[in-house]
């Protein structure tokens, strides 16, 4: 079991914060345990069934509480957007309701070192594609929320949005707004039927203290709130966790910036391999027939999914033979042994890839100490020697990057080797 280590005077403050704002808490205390930041531990042998956590809906903040409504931000923004230039806005007020909240979410300088949106360049072009090209969708949308929103923050400096939006990123939970009665009311994003999944997050106190495991406690909620209940029993001292979704571990990485060593949702993606030797009218076929990308391989049986199975028949057959496959007429067991070895061969190139780029990860040169910076975080303005050594710390790839990079790829390796080792290779 590891360590749970006092968290420190912020914690205590914000617990007693808490309290007195609607969180009930049971059994369960927020402690700091090794490569994790701060978790939730067990204060006292729990059993399965008990509620651990609950929140009450007015103490969580999203765009249909009556702070941010007041902002008058503008409808046409993001929920993300708005959300994080309302935290940004908070961070500058000395005065805000949150300050013993945010006293305890990760520093600018803790999410520099784990997330790839802040690592060099260099480093973030050597992440697997599926991390490129999650993260790359991860800048696009925060500078579009900058500029829709970079009006309405005041004299608020990008870098401080940037730290917000990824502390919404890594912080909210899922919350369609139960508490507001009807179909439609000012208060709701949107009407409730056009609602999405991108409308529908809060910031949840203490609840966002949770660590990540693939199977963990309940979380539940409704017009009341947020609650968190013990999924088996636990001994005092052991971690308690939630699960954020069945994620692989590229996503893990990039969205919260950290791996799991034993994740029986990981996979990795095939679009790399697979979309480029589309002809233009196979992509047009897939395309239309919503079969486009997302070409999932996991390292257990059955190993790929339908959309994978499909593109690939599309890829190397006759048009007719996977038109009759996705129209489920015909399930293709002809052409199996044909698929699984082209798949076979994909694999073995990926192989190769994946061993050079290994040894370039292993010859970036990694700083062995962390670079310190201070940043708006703690509610400093930097100085000339922080800002050029923030220059420096932008193009030096840390010890604990290069680690995380090589982690992912020897994963990654596992998973190849052990498609090639099923399809007989
Ligand atoms: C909702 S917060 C959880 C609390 C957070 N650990 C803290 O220090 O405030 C999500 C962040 O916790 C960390 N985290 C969550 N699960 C983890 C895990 N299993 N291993 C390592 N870090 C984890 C990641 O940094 C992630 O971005």
């Amino acid at each position: 079991m590891a360590a749970a280590l006092d968290p420190g005077e912020e914690h205590v403050n914000f617990i007693d914060w808490a309290k007195k704002h609607g969180v009930t808490i049971n059994g369960v205390a927020p402690a700091k345990f090794v490569g994790r930041g701060i978790g939730i531990v067990a204060a006292r042998d729990l059993k399965a069934g008990e509620q651990l956590v609950h929140v009450r809906h007015t103490s969580l903040i999203s765009v249909a509480s009556p702070s941010v409504r007041s902002l008058n931000l503008p409808l046409g923004a993001s929920i993300h957007g708005s959300l994080a230039a309302f935290l940004s806005l908070s961070f500058e007020d000395k005065t805000s309701a949150h300050r013993a909240w945010q006293g305890v979410w990760p520093s600018l300088d803790e999410f520099k070192s784990i997330l790839p949106f802040y690592w060099p360049k260099k480093a973030q072009d050597l992440l697997p594609d599926d991390a490129k090209a999650l993260l790359s969708t991860q800048q696009s949308k925060l500078e579009a929320d900058w500029q829709a929103l970079r009006p309405y923050l005041r004299a608020s400096p990008k870098s401080l949005f940037t730290y917000t939006w990824l502390i919404v990123n890594t912080r909210t939970f899922f919350w369609d707004y139960p508490d507001i009665p009807g179909h439609s009311s000012p208060r709701l994003p949107k009407k409730r039927a056009k609602l999405t999944a991108d409308d529908c997050y809060a910031m949840c106190p203490f609840m966002d203290y949770f660590n990540h495991q693939d199977h963990g406690c309940k979380t539940d909620y409704d017009a009341k709130g947020y609650s968190v209940t013990a999924d088996r029993d636990y001994k005092a001292g052991e971690e308690v966790y939630v699960s954020y979704g069945p994620h692989s571990n590229s996503f893990l990485l990039v969205e919260y910036g950290f791996l799991l060593s034993n994740n029986t949702c990981d996979f990795i993606s095939l679009d790399h391999l697979i979309i480029p030797a589309l002809s233009t009218a196979q992509a047009e076929i897939l395309k239309d027939d919503g079969f486009h990308g997302s070409y999932a391989f996991t390292p257990v049986p059955p190993y790929t999914c339908h959309r994978t199975q499909s593109a690939l028949r599309l890829l190397i057959l006759p048009t007719r033979r996977y038109t009759v496959f996705i129209s489920g007429t015909d399930e293709g067991g002809a052409e199996q042994s044909r698929i699984d070895n082209h798949l076979l061969n994909l694999l073995k190139e990926y192989s190769r890839t994946i061993m050079s780029t290994i040894e370039d990860v292993e010859g970036l040169e990694a700083e062995t100490e962390p670079i310190e910076t201070e940043g708006f975080a703690k509610g400093q303005r930097k100085s000339k020697a922080e800002v050029e050594r923030e220059a420096k710390d932008t193009r030096v790839v840390s010890g604990e990057q290069r680690e995380g990079l090589l982690l992912r790829w020897k994963q990654v390796r596992e998973m190849v080797n052990e498609g090639v080792r099923a399809l007989g290779g």
